[in-house]
């Protein structure tokens, strides 16, 4: 059983970035003993205060200002800050090579195709960040975009960065409420859009959705709309709307970087919870990108000859980690569309057709063509391929043996973890260290994570609590419009005073390796697209004949899917027709990946003494698990409810 499945050659681990970092890390700590991962990670955890300097040194971040302290209050969690007196500007991070190789391959699923060198990315930044200039936006003013994974969103972003600005996307994919609910909270000044975007052989219209959009959020003083489909549809009607091109028009390409401090707010991202509004969770540029080197350059060995690919929206965190690709200076290759688009072989047509090295997906991805028949080993050659990267929801150990199997048996599979929270990992792959079916490989450099168990004591080689017990570079800087930060606290440090508890399941293994179990929290999870219950509350609650809602993850054919129950007025019944209608308003306001599987009738939903509707024991109770603390409902009779439906539930 404790054969590993892969193993990295000599050769290959000795030419990793990872090695090189070893024997830098050696020569300057004087320390003989790092000679493997396991001592370095040691070392990492143990003196922050020398690993990130070397990190950085390693990783050439550009900078002004003083190093020290490298962690101000480092004892405080929350509380610690990284680089106090360092000014950085992130834009010319990612864009200090300006030169004739490839920085970004893009294709969709309409056909487009194209391709942009570092200078002509760094030419289309300097135009559009002029734009965005001359539009009023300075430092601290936040961007939005509304967009696909398209080379416009990065040209749109580090214009921003290179301004100070602050950068926050949202797939297209959601409903007005759903954008609102997001956008609304942070007030930006400029909104980037597209016209509409292909997905699954469907043209999804996004301009009929901007005017309410415009309608509800009066902050937004300039909307600039990119005619992706070539359609050329017309903007009229919609307040301070322009086209990309007369938005860009007139403007110089010069480059020029407003030096910013480190944990200067980059990126907003979103989480959506059980109750309320989604969260805010505000990325410093210094901490974004000094963890995202650290991941990028050591953990997934990306050098510039690379050329990586992650499938993902601009709404979750890998687009924002794929991004930062770009101060390696390697090639990242963007796709717009279904996966499954025009079949299952979409990505591995891709990867030979543009060379990919480094190819990131999900496990509800590598799953379902697994399921489809697909066997690119036979099919395609995928000779560059020398990494595949999945994340989402936890890798099974069937999908390693069908990935070595079916796809290509010389290739590092890392299955990696972490989220929006972080904007990066806690655990992921490493050159240096065999692979094991079902193990993500290891605990990333510096993040001092460990599993607990109900108590707060260390457990190994059985699931505990997900938990970071020290300070790291790409923690939130804040939550917006959280000026005590008491939203931030009790997101992360309410469960263990001075640790991070990130809400999964996790086993820490007896080489080092870890297993994802899960999560431990409420969030859904369906096909690795987490999903807050709030979200989904919030639309259902709409519906006349609905008093109250409760959304539970149902291990479902070795994914999960979203089960909704409802209680109702008195005298209404559930039947098809207004299944279908709250399905509908779901889809509407919120995403298709939102909508529920199943949608059951309950005459009671279970509540804490509180009054707060407790998901967890509802998920119990659907699974056959006993329930933690019944004594803490105020109607744990409603829970009898659930247990009826179980046998149905667990057949269709
Ligand atoms: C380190 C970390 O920890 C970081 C993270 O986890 S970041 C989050 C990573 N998460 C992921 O990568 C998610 C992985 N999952 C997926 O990408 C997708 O589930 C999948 C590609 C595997 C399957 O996608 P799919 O085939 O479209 O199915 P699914 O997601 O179930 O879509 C449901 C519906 O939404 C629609 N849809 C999905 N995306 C859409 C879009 N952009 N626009 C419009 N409709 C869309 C689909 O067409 C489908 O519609 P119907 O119900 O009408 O058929």
């Amino acid at each position: 059983m404790d054969k590993p499945i892969w193993e990295p050659s000599r050769e290959r681990a000795e030419a990793s970035n990872m090695a090189r970092f070893l024997r830098f890390v050696r020569e300057r700590t004087g320390n003989p003993d790092l000679l493997r991962y396991a001592p370095l990670w040691e070392f990492s955890v143990r003196e922050p205060q020398r690993f990130w300097p070397l990190v950085w040194e390693f990783c050439g971040v550009r900078a002004s200002g003083e190093l020290e302290p490298v962690i101000e209050h480092p004892d405080a969690m929350p509380g610690a800050r990284f680089y106090p007196n360092i000014r950085l500007n992130f834009a010319e991070n990612l864009l200090r090579h300006r030169d004739a190789h490839p920085a970004l391959i893009f294709r969709n699923e309409w056909g487009h195709a194209r391709e942009l060198s570092y200078a002509e990315l760094a030419a289309q930044v300097g135009r559009f960040s002029h734009a965005l200039r001359a539009a009023g936006v300075g430092p601290g003013d936040r961007v939005a975009g509304l967009m696909p994974n398209m080379p416009e969103t990065i040209i749109a972003m580090l214009a921003a960065a290179a301004l100070g600005a602050t950068w926050s996307s949202t797939s297209p994919d959601f409903g007005v409420a759903g954008i609102v609910d997001r956008f609304g909270q942070i007030a930006p000044r400029v909104l980037v859009s597209i016209d509409a975007y292909p997905y699954d052989g469907k043209t999804h219209d996004v301009l009929g959705k901007l005017r309410g959009v415009l309608d509800a959020i009066p902050a937004i003083e300039h909307t600039v709309v990119l005619d992706y489909s070539g359609q050329h549809a017309s903007l009229a009607g919609l307040r301070g709307a322009q086209g990309w091109d007369d938005f860009s028009a007139g403007h110089g390409e010069a480059l020029e970087f407003t030096p910013m401090p480190f944990n200067h707010a980059q990126y907003i991202m979103y989480s959506s919870g059980t109750t309320g509004v989604p969260k805010c969770i505000v990325h410093g540029a210094g901490g974004t990108l000094l963890q995202h080197l650290k991941e990028l350059v050591l953990h997934t060995d990306l050098k510039r000859d690379d050329r990586i690919f992650y499938f993902t929206t601009c709404g979750w965190m890998m687009w924002n980690w794929l991004v930062s690709s770009l101060a390696v200076g390697a090639t990242v290759v963007l796709y717009d569309g279904s996966p499954f688009h025009p079949d299952g072989n979409a990505l591995w047509d891709l990867a030979d057709e543009t060379g990919i090295s480094i190819l990131g997906t999900s496990a509800k991805w590598i799953a379902a063509i697994e399921k489809a028949g697909v066997k690119p080993r036979q099919t395609h050659k995928l000779a560059a391929l020398k990494t595949i990267l999945s994340t989402g929801s936890p890798l099974v150990p069937e999908s390693f043996d069908y990935v070595y199997r079916d796809v290509k048996d010389r290739v590092l599979l890392a299955s990696i973890s972490g989220g929006t929270d972080i904007v990066s990992c806690f655990a992921l792959g490493n050159p240096l260290l065999p692979v094991y079916r079902g193990e993500l490989q290891c605990r990333g450099l510096g993040m001092k994570v460990d599993a607990y168990d109900d108590a707060g004591r260390a457990v190994r080689g059985e699931p505990g609590e997900l938990v970071c017990l020290a300070p790291f570079p790409s923690m939130p800087v804040g939550f917006w419009n959280d000026a005590d930060g008491s939203k931030y606290r009790a997101a992360y440090f309410e469960r263990f005073p001075g640790v991070w508890a990130h809400g999964d399941f996790v086993e820490i293994t007896a080489h080092g390796g870890v297993i994802i179990q899960g999560r431990s929290d409420a969030t859904l999870n369906p096909g690795g697209v987490r999903i807050g219950t709030a979200e989904i509350y919030r639309q259902v609650e709409q519906v006349p004949e609905v008093l109250e809602s409760i959304a539970v993850g149902q291990h479902w054919q070795g994914d999960e899917r979203v089960v909704l129950f409802v209680r109702l007025r008195a005298g209404a019944q559930l039947d098809e027709a207004l299944r279908a209608r709250i399905r509908q308003i779901i889809r509407a306001n919120t995403t298709p990946r939102h909508v529920p599987a199943r949608i059951e009738q309950v005459p009671d939903i279970p509540r804490t003494l509180s009054g707060k509707i407790t998901e967890l024991a509802v998920r119990e109770t659907i699974h056959g698990r006993a329930v933690k603390n019944t004594d803490a409902l105020a109607n744990p009779q409603a829970l009898a409810h659930f247990a009826a439906l179980r046998a149905s539930l667990e057949t269709h």
